[in-house]
């Protein structure tokens, strides 16, 4: 059986390389964003997000996050405007965690890293579907957010509320009527930069989208991320925690800022 890949020090980030060479390519992600060096676009539109409740589907622990996957058969739930041309459809949203509050987000602000990172994953419906828009460079589009400790998050606490159903890998549960719009901060600001998928298969297809501020999300809040498996029923339980891939070389790609 070929290993599969993950966040241990046996099959994690740094050995990635070894099944998925593109890790080492020229727009891997995540990066540290580093503000004072991203260039402001008057150009950049607003982001234009309209997403159905009615689209939302189910909620499912994959062994290296959970994910809530939309339809995507319309173009009810997209993406528009921002730095990309045309329409990208929500296929799904997940995170990315660590085991204490002082790491645990993908991208890294000067450095800073926050408890928590929010992805909203896009493809663009100039390609018949995601899995053939993921090998484009302008396949996908991922809207990227912040948790910051603070007051507890009243619409992620739904989401956090059916984890009883999936906490070991595999586990699926309906979850529908959700609008994840309601995870997206009060500011739509961003930076953007050309990117990657930031999990194995690496693919460099990803515009991403990564918003300025902040949502909350309290300790109590982090404690039950951190109640996940990455191992399904029956196994020796391992926490899910640390499913993050550390910032990657930014190899001359320019960050821009649609705010000043
Ligand atoms: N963390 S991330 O947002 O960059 C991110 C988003 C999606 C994925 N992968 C998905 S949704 O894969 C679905 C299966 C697939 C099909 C073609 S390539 C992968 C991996 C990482
Ligand atoms: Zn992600």
């Amino acid at each position: 059986l070929t290993m599969s890949w993950g966040y241990a020090s046996h099959n994690g980030p740094d050995k990635w390389a070894d099944n998925f060479p593109v890790a080492n390519g020229p727009r891997q992600s995540p990066i540290d964003i580093v503000p004072a060096q991203a260039v402001y676009d008057s150009s950049l539109k607003p982001l234009n997000i309209k997403y159905d409740p009615s689209t939302s589907m189910d909620i499912l622990n994959n062994g290296h996050s959970f994910q809530v996957t939309f339809a995507d058969d319309t173009d009810s739930s997209s993406l528009r405007d921002g730095p990309i041309s045309g329409v990208y459809r929500l296929k799904q949203f997940h995170f990315h965690w660590g085991a204490s509050d002082d790491k645990g987000s993908e991208h890294t602000v000067a450095g800073a890293k926050f408890p928590a990172e929010l992805h909203l994953v896009h493809w663009n419906t100039k390609y018949p579907s995601f899995g053939e828009a993921a090998s484009k460079p302008d396949g996908l589009a991922v809207v990227g957010v912040f948790l910051k400790p603070g007051d507890a998050n009243p619409n992620l606490q739904k989401v956090l509320d059916c984890f009883d159903s999936i906490k070991a890998k595999g586990k699926q549960t309906s979850f529908t009527g959700f609008d994840p719009a309601c995870l997206l901060p009060a500011s739509l600001n961003y930076w953007t930069y050309d990117g990657s998928l930031t999990t194995p298969p690496l693919l460099e297809s990803v515009t991403w989208i990564v918003c300025k501020e902040t949502i909350s999300v309290s300790p109590e809040q982090m404690a039950r991320f951190r109640s996940l498996l990455f191992t399904p029923e029956g196994e020796a339980e391992c926490c899910m925690v640390d499913n993050y891939r550390p910032p990657q070389p930014l190899k001359g790609r320019a960050v821009r800022a649609s705010f000043q």
